[in-house]
């Protein structure tokens, strides 16, 4: 099966179009204003893309009228849900969004893998992603890795993806040791924080390719 990847934080349409033409599967546009990689859905909407490439929201914690205007603005085919949202508020948003929906596991241990059992039959898919230091300004996007050898063997409770840290040099490992066939990278693909970099897309996504 192969290894397909989603490319999270875009804002640019240079950036947008690199990630198409270099096969992503999914484009991520956060709307999180505290983010570097903040995005106005109407912004985010005017950025075309083909039928096969999903568009996918990042959230923390939204107010409702935000995600539905979101969701209908910004052309979403999924909404990420990457704050403390409970298993009942993932089903319920889902049930009225309409599209699918991802819930960002924070992880660092076992336990914290184990915690996204909670979310079957609520949420469509889980993001495995590092459990941020305490204090961070970010639940997501900074570039952090956890020990992917905790998904080795793992009995997933939902389709899943991996997420945290990942770069050209280091996703054959990744994809090796954990078993993931579903990426999603931000910094790794960046110059600076919120800044995209069509070179490290290309070589992520070639990367990603070959595996
Ligand atoms: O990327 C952000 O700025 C962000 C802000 C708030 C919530 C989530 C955010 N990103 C979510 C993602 O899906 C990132 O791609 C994921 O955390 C991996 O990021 P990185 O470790 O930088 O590749």
């Amino acid at each position: 099966m192969p290894v397909s990847a989603k490319i999270c934080g875009l804002s640019t349409p240079d950036t947008v179009d690199a990630a198409i033409r270099h096969g992503a599967a999914y484009l991520g546009f956060v709307f999180f204003p505290k983010s570097p990689r903040d995005i106005a859905p109407e912004r985010a909407g005017g950025f075309g893309s083909p039928a096969h490439v999903g568009r996918v929201g990042v959230f923390v914690d939204p107010e409702e009228d935000l995600l539905a205007y979101a969701v209908r603005a910004a052309r979403l085919s999924a909404v990420q849900l990457h704050g403390a949202e409970t298993p009942a508020r993932v089903a319920a948003l889902r049930q009225r969004l309409g599209v699918p929906v991802w819930k960002a596991v924070a992880v660092r241990t076992r336990a914290d893998l184990d915690a996204g059992r909670a979310y079957r039959g609520a949420a469509d898919r889980l993001l495995y992603d590092a459990k941020p230091p305490p204090g961070a300004d970010l639940p997501g996007g900074l570039g952090l890795r956890f020990d992917w050898s905790l998904l080795d063997g793992f009995d997933h409770p939902l389709p899943w993806l991996l997420s945290g840290g990942l770069d050209a040099a280091s996703v054959g490992d990744a994809v090796g040791i954990s078993g993931a066939r579903l990426l999603d990278i931000s910094s790794g693909v960046e110059r600076a924080p919120g800044v995209k970099d069509v070179d490290k897309i290309a070589t992520f996504l070639q990367a990603t390719a070959r595996l």
